[in-house]
C-alpha cells in the first residue's frame, strides 16, 4: 500500500483516485471547495463531475492543500493545463522532501509553447521531486468509474518510475503500459484534443463519418510531423497516446472537446460553448499553441490552422471545411530516399 495525493476533484482526478483508492492505497483527493470535500467524505459522491457513481469509502478528500501534499509519496496533479503553474508553486512551498510527480494534464502552454511536464520542472525544484511520469492515453473518466476496460501509458525518461507508477495504478479493469518517449505522449496527448474539437464542428455542422475518419488521419499525420520536429518518436503517435486517443475523443459522446466543437458547428459562439460546459475544453487554449508551434518548427497544419481561424479569427466553420477541401492537390505520402513519411 501507497500513500498516494491527488490534486484535483473534478472528472479525471477523482476517476483516477476512484482506482487508487480500489487499488488498496491509502489516496487522499485534494479539491479546492470544502463542500466538494465534504461530499466525498460523507456521502461518497462527486454529484457535479462524476453523477451517479459510488467512491470507494476508503478513498478520502482534504481542502487543505499543505495537509494535501504532505500526505502522499506520489503526487498526481489533474488539474486543467492552465492551472499548472500556480498549483505547482504552492506545491514547492509546501514540501521540503523528493515525491514522485504523475501528471494526466492534456495540454500545451500557449506562448511558452511548455509541456507539462517542462511546466513541472520549472516550478518544482529539485530537490522536491524525484522524478515526474506522464498518465495519459485513451480514457474517458465515466468509463474507468464504471470499471470499463481502459489502457494506458505511463511515460518517463526514468523506466523505474514509470514502473512504480504501472504498479500503483494497474488492475483487472485499467491496464498500464510504460514508455520512455515523453515529449511524444505529452505532444499526442495535447494535440488530439485540437482534431476533437474539430471533429465536433464536422458533426456538427452534418457531416458524417467520412469527414471524421478523414480528420483522425490527416490530424493524426499532422501531430506525427509536428511531433517528431520536436524530438519525438514517430511510433508514439501510432499507439495508445496518439491514435488511441485521438479515437476516442474524436467519436466519443463523453468528450468536452468534441462536444465544444459540435456546438460551434451548430452555429454558437466560443463564447457561449465556453460558458455553458462548466468543466475544462483544453483543446481551445492548445489550438493556440498548436499554431503558433507550426510556425516556430515551420511545419504544416492545416487543420490545426483551419480551427484556429474558427476560433479566434471569426471564420465560419463550413467556409473552414471548404477552404481544406480545395487547397492544393497533393501525395499523401512521400518516399524521401526510402524514408516514408505523410505529406
Ligand atoms: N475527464 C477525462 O476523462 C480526462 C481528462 N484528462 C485531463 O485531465 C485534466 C483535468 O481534466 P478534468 O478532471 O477532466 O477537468 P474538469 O473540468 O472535470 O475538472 C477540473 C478540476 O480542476 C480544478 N481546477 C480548475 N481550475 C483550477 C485552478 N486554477 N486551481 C486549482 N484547481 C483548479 C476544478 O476545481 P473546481 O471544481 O473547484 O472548479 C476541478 O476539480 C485535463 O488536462 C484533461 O485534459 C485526461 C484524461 C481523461
Ligand atoms: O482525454 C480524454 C479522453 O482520453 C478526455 O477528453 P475530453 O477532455 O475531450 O473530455
Amino acid at each position: 500500500m501507497k500513500k498516494v495525493t491527488v490534486l484535483g476533484a473534478g472528472s479525471w482526478g477523482t476517476a483516477l483516485a476512484f482506482v487508487l483508492a480500489e487499488n488498496g492505497h491509502d489516496c487522499l483527493l485534494w479539491a479546492r471547495r470544502s463542500e466538494q470535500v465534504e461530499e466525498i467524505n460523507e456521502r461518497h459522491t462527486n454529484h457535479v463531475y462524476l453523477p451517479n457513481t459510488t467512491l470507494p469509502e476508503n478513498l478520502k478528500a482534504t481542502a487543505n492543500l499543505e495537509e494535501a501534499v504532505t500526505h502522499g509519496d506520489v503526487i498526481v496533479i489533474a488539474v486543467p493545463t492552465k492551472a499548472i503553474r500556480p498549483i505547482c508553486q504552492k506545491i514547492n512551498a509546501a514540501i521540503s522532501e523528493e515525491k514522485l510527480f504523475v501528471h494526466v494534464s492534456k495540454g500545451i502552454e500557449p506562448d511558452s509553447h511548455k509541456r507539462i511536464s517542462e511546466m513541472i520542472r520549472e516550478e518544482i525544484a529539485s530537490s522536491n521531486r524525484k522524478d515526474i511520469v506522464v498518465l495519459s492515453g485513451p480514457s474517458h473518466a465515466e468509463e474507468v468509474v464504471e470499471r470499463h476496460p481502459t489502457t494506458v501509458t505511463a511515460a518517463s525518461q526514468n523506466v523505474e518510475a514509470a514502473k512504480e507508477i504501472q504498479d500503483l495504478f494497474m488492475n483487472h479493469y485499467f491496464r498500464v503500459y510504460t514508455h520512455t518517449d515523453v515529449i511524444g505522449v505529452e505532444i499526442g496527448a495535447a494535440l488530439k484534443n485540437v482534431i476533437a474539437l474539430a471533429a465536433g464542428i464536422t458533426d456538427g455542422l452534418g457531416y458524417g463519418d467520412n469527414a471524421k475518419a478523414a480528420l483522425i488521419t490527416r490530424g493524426l499525420a499532422e501531430i506525427s510531423r509536428l511531433g517528431v520536429k520536436m524530438g519525438a518518436n514517430p511510433l508514439t503517435f501510432a499507439g495508445l497516446t496518439g491514435l488511441g486517443d485521438l479515437i476516442v475523443t474524436c467519436t466519443s459522446v463523453h468528450s468536452r472537446n468534441w462536444k465544444a466543437g459540435n456546438m460551434l458547428g451548430k452555429g454558437k459562439s466560443l463564447e457561449e460553448v465556453t460558458a455553458g460546459m462548466g468543466m475544462v475544453i483544453e483543446g481551445v487554449r492548445t489550438t493556440k499553441a498548436a499554431y503558433q508551434l507550426a510556425e516556430k518548427y515551420d511545419v504544416t497544419m492545416p487543420l490545426t490552422e483551419a480551427l484556429y481561424s474558427v476560433l479566434f479569427d471569426a471564420v465560419p466553420p463550413k467556409k473552414a471545411v471548404d477552404q481544406l477541401m480545395s487547397r492544393m492537390k497533393k501525395q499523401e505520402v512521400d518516399d524521401l530516399f526510402g524514408n516514408m513519411h505523410f505529406n
